[in-house]
């Protein structure tokens, strides 16, 4: 399948000394469903903000769409960032406005600043968010505050505003990292039904090597800003842990249990 996103030698630097990212390289097929491991610090995080430019890559190219995001001019760019949505750890919400007025967020970048303002929205857009709500088991509570909601509820809402954008991807930062492990489920239980069915790319930063394993077609692993393996749920050897992990990994190989051995 053709690749949606090339990440090429891709490097970002913050001040003097901290290199977070080195020479980074890979490519993610449309529809593709792709999990990023490693430990704390690894640059999982500086990697997706460089995706959609909420960071800025020292060097590199990063292609999505047949475009390089780093040469894009604002215009460009904001029509670019209505192709991949954002979704994360700790939801980025409005408290005070209802669900379905969250996840009608999602339609602000393809709006004028004074529309999305005065919160104007077409039937039909009120429509496609009931229908996105719908398919997230949200239905009942589309006029509850978002502080009111449990964190299950809040990142369902979260993937509802990405998938409203009408993204071609979604790169989803820590998703379930606050959540306990039943609400996690639902929320991974949901990329993967958006990934398989909706044909929508998924890009996801995990700390769970579980639930990588159970969830990607493919596993990146990145230790100290560089890719350290790539290749399938099903390759991922005690050695590969070991280099992605480091002194870390005794843990999560006895956490993982099931893992292959070398
Ligand atoms: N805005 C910033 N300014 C300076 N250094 C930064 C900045 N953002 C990240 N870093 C550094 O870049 C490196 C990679 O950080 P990043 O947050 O991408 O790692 P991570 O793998 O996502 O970690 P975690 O799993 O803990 O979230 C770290 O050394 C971090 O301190």
């Amino acid at each position: 399948m053709a690749a949606l996103l090339e990440v090429n030698h891709v490097s970002k630097q913050f001040g003097k000394d901290t290199k977070a990212l080195k020479d980074v390289h890979f490519s993610v097929a449309e529809g593709e469903f792709v999990s990023i491991i490693g430990p704390s610090g690894a640059g999982k995080s500086t990697l997706l903000r460089c995706i959609n430019r909420m960071v800025d890559a020292t060097s590199g190219e990063i292609i999505f769409d047949n475009r390089n995001v780093l040469d894009l001019k604002k215009k460009e760019l904001k029509t670019i960032r209505t192709k991949i949505g954002m979704v994360f750890q700790h939801y980025n919400l409005v408290n005070r406005l209802s669900v379905i007025e969250n996840a009608l967020h999602g339609k602000l970048g393809n709006k004028s600043a004074l529309a999305g303002v005065l919160g104007l929205y077409s039937i039909d857009e009120k429509e496609e968010a009931m229908k996105i709500l719908n398919a997230l088991g949200l239905a009942d509570l589309i006029y509850k505050r978002a502080d009111q909601l449990s964190g299950g509820q809040k990142q369902r809402v979260g993937i509802a505003r990405a998938l409203l954008q009408n993204p071609r991807m979604l790169l989803c930062d820590e998703p379930i990292a606050s959540l306990d492990p039943g609400s996690a489920k639902v929320i991974m239980d949901h990329l993967k039904n958006i990934s398989t069915n909706w044909g929508i790319t998924i890009l996801v930063n995990l700390h769970q090597v579980d639930v990588a394993l159970k969830y990607s077609d493919r596993i990146i692993g990145i230790n100290n800003g560089q890719v350290v393996y790539n290749g399938s749920p099903k390759n991922l050897t005690k050695d590969d842990i070991q280099l992605i992990y480091g002194s870390e990994a005794e843990d999560l190989i006895f956490d993982v249990g099931g893992i292959h051995a070398s």
